[in-house]
């Protein structure tokens, strides 16, 4: 059988399979789940750590090592000050509503979308155009069952619609509006809603033994990397542009975390800022990235209601205006080699633009990664252009200055005429008034001021300066043709972010990965690519006989050499249940090891998706499963070295 032979859809997707299987494998589980568990919060058992940290691994590779970044770990713990300045204490805010009978808290704009989108698929199967829905969502839907299948007006189906599409872009007042005039309430209830009021998502904490010091946990790395600004642009010589990298933990308390691992209290963030000149945002690599196709859904179209996607090349979006700069474009295009190469299907990702409201006040240009999922579309990657946002702020409120210092090669000389004072006669003359004349004078353009060299070259001027006149003289001063020369270029520079939720990568991973075998809806499949797969190769002997165990020990041994991460399942279970087992885990290879290959040095080599078995040499075997697992060939092409095994021992 071929990889091309397996029919992945032949059952439709089945979240409630899924999470049962992620839950019975433990990749992950709610946390404190013996203390009934806080909602926002879970744990990674070792299958979910193990991908998590091929992700981080591959991501350290694609990003870090191909682009010479400069790796931060700063701390999670940061003082009021830094975030009062930064913006997030007055702004990192979400609408909130409550429930008027039960007090029970909403996010005001998932609210809005739940309830419309739950009405436009009632009106959907209204019409007799819904999808039959699966039995799990019939579940979950169990408070909403009487609002479905209500037909709704045409022009009330587009508002709907016009409104889902720029939710993004409403403030609380508006989506209070929305609640009143649609009649939008509390699904669980279905009692009314309060007004939107806003709520910080920063966890407050304090710092030392008094309580005075107050402190938050961040939510985001982002601001380590800019305090730290000055020594990064020393460790690279001074130079920009250059990007920091850092992968941690954030922190965000989620109105109501109701969505699995797609949003937390908690969770691992890697983000990028890269530094660049402000007057310069091309990039010298952009040339790798020019072709990458992007699909892409722009402001304007969201701004009009819709949801078009288009397909452009990065440089054609660049040259077109659609995206702002060269070092963006090179970003999204790196965003989508990262999220493909990992597993995400292609298919299930788009690029989405904020919307002028949307968009942080300070950012020029912000494009979201959204990965579709059973939840519909999910940002898990945002990538914006800061601007000079928080190192200017940062800067103005420490003193301590962000800038970058550009020798100008050759020096920039210019000339220019500049009041000369005779600052002893001035203050003799004018007293108090002196100083002002002469801050007056040093700031006019060089018109007004060739207008008083004019007139003192004819005796005396007269200046006026907030309504009072004063007469100057030649003796207290002159103007004169002086000539400068620049040599040092000092700016603040942009920064380009990209910022990764990892929790969301790995989920929405989980789901495109996950299917069901045809024959057995109950033998689920997660298949992970081999780069971030937890285990590689499962190494199986056929039964837990100590003759196994030399044979068995020299394999693992060898494919550790090899660098490959195998485990050995020696259990008493039939190899058909082992193999089903390490299907859910998402190992790509097994090896199987039995009488036949004590004797004669050959083993098996099964492929996770196809379960095709071929045979070969145990050295041949390892050197093939170590190709496949590093990338360097395909299962076709292991194929074509090894032959097909026919033997009586049925596997599966
Ligand atoms: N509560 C959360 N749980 C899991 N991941 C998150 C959460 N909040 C943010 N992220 C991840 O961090 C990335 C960068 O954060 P950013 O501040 O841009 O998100 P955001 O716009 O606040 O997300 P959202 O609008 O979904 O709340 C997101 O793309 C996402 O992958």
């Amino acid at each position: 059988m071929s990889s091309s032979s397996v029919n992945k859809t032949a059952h439709p997707f089945d979240k409630a399979r899924l999470e049962a299987l992620l839950s019975h494998r433990f990749f992950y589980a709610p946390a404190f789940e013996i203390y009934n568990g806080v909602a926002g919060l879970y744990d990674y058992g070792p299958a979910g750590s193990a991908l998590q940290a091929n992700i981080i691994a591959e991501w350290r590779k694609h990003f870090i090592i191909e682009d010479s970044m400069l790796e931060l770990d700063t701390t999670i713990m940061t003082p009021a000050p830094v975030f009062e300045t930064s913006g997030h204490v007055a702004r990192f805010a979400d609408w909130m509503v409550k429930d008027t009978k039960t007090g029970d808290v909403l996010r005001a704009d998932h609210l809005v979308k739940n309830v419309l989108e739950v009405r436009l698929a009632g009106d959907k199967e209204a019409r007799g155009e819904a999808a039959k829905p699966a039995e799990d969502d019939k579940k979950k839907k169990k408070k909403n069952v009487k609002k479905v299948a209500v037909r709704l007006a045409d022009d009330l189906v587009k508002e709907y619609e016009v409104i889902l599409a720029r939710l993004d872009n409403y403030g609380g007042p508006e989506l209070g509006e929305l609640c009143r005039k649609h009649d939008i309430r509390n699904p669980d209830t279905d009692n009314e809603v309060s007004e939107p009021q806003e709520f910080n998502l920063m966890f407050t904490s304090s710092i030392g033994p008094t309580g005075k010091v107050p402190g938050y946990l961040r939510p985001e790395t982002a601001q380590g990397h800019f305090l730290n600004f000055s020594r990064l642009l020393d460790f690279n010589n001074g130079r920009v542009p250059f990007a920091s990298a850092q992968i941690g933990r954030s922190f965000r308390n989620e109105i109501s975390p109701r969505a699995g691992l797609l949003r937390v209290r908690e969770f691992t963030m890697a983000e990028i800022e890269h530094f660049v000149d402000p007057l310069n945002k091309n990039h010298s690599k952009f040339g790798e990235v020019r072709d990458t196709v992007l699909t892409l859904l722009d402001r304007d179209v969201q701004a009009a209601g819709g949801t078009q996607v288009v397909q452009l090349s990065v440089g054609e979006a660049v040259d077109k205006g659609v995206i702002a700069n060269e070092t963006l474009g090179y970003f999204m295009a790196r965003i989508y080699t990262f999220l493909l190469k990992v597993g995400i299907n292609p298919e299930r990702l788009r690029f989405r633009q904020h919307m002028s409201n949307e968009m942080a006040h300070y950012a020029t240009d912000c494009w979201d990664a959204e990965i579709q999922n059973s939840t519909g579309w999910t940002e898990c990657v945002g990538c914006a252009d800061r601007a000079a946002y928080d190192l200017t702020v940062h800067s103005k409120k420490t003193g301590h200055p962000l800038v970058v210092k550009e020798a100008i090669e050759p020096p920039i000389v210019t000339e220019k005429d500049v009041p000369v004072f005779n600052k002893k006669l001035l203050g003799g003359t004018f007293k108090r008034d002196g100083q002002t004349l002469q801050h007056h004078l040093e700031s006019l353009a060089e018109p007004e001021l060739l207008k008083v060299k004019e007139e003192l070259a004819k005796g005396k001027a007269s200046v006026t300066v907030d309504g009072k006149t004063f007469e100057v003289t030649p003796e207290l001063l002159t103007i004169e043709r002086r000539t400068f020369k620049q040599s040092v270029r000092e700016y603040t520079p942009n920064v380009i972010e990209p910022s990764f939720g990892l929790g969301r990568i790995l989920y929405t991973l989980l789901e495109h990965s996950f299917w069901c075998r045809e024959q057995d809806v109950d033998r689920g499949v997660l298949s992970l690519p081999p780069l971030v797969a937890p285990t590689k190769v499962l190494i199986v002997p056929i039964s837990a006989k100590k003759e196994f165990e030399p044979l068995t020990n020299e394999i693992s041994a060898k494919l550790r050499r090899a660098g490959v991460f195998s485990r050995v399942d020696d259990s008493s279970v039939s190899i058909g249940k082992r193999y089903a087992r390490n299907d859910e885990l998402g190992t790509p290879y097994g090896i199987t090891v039995d009488f036949a290959s004590v004797k004669n040095r050959t083993v098996t080599l099964r492929e996770r998706d196809t379960t095709d078995q071929r045979i070969g040499s145990v050295e041949k075997v390892i050197e093939t499963v170590t190709e496949l697992v590093e990338g360097g060939i395909d299962w076709a092409e292991a194929c074509q070295r090894l032959p097909a095994y026919d033997g009586v021992q049925a596997v599966d």
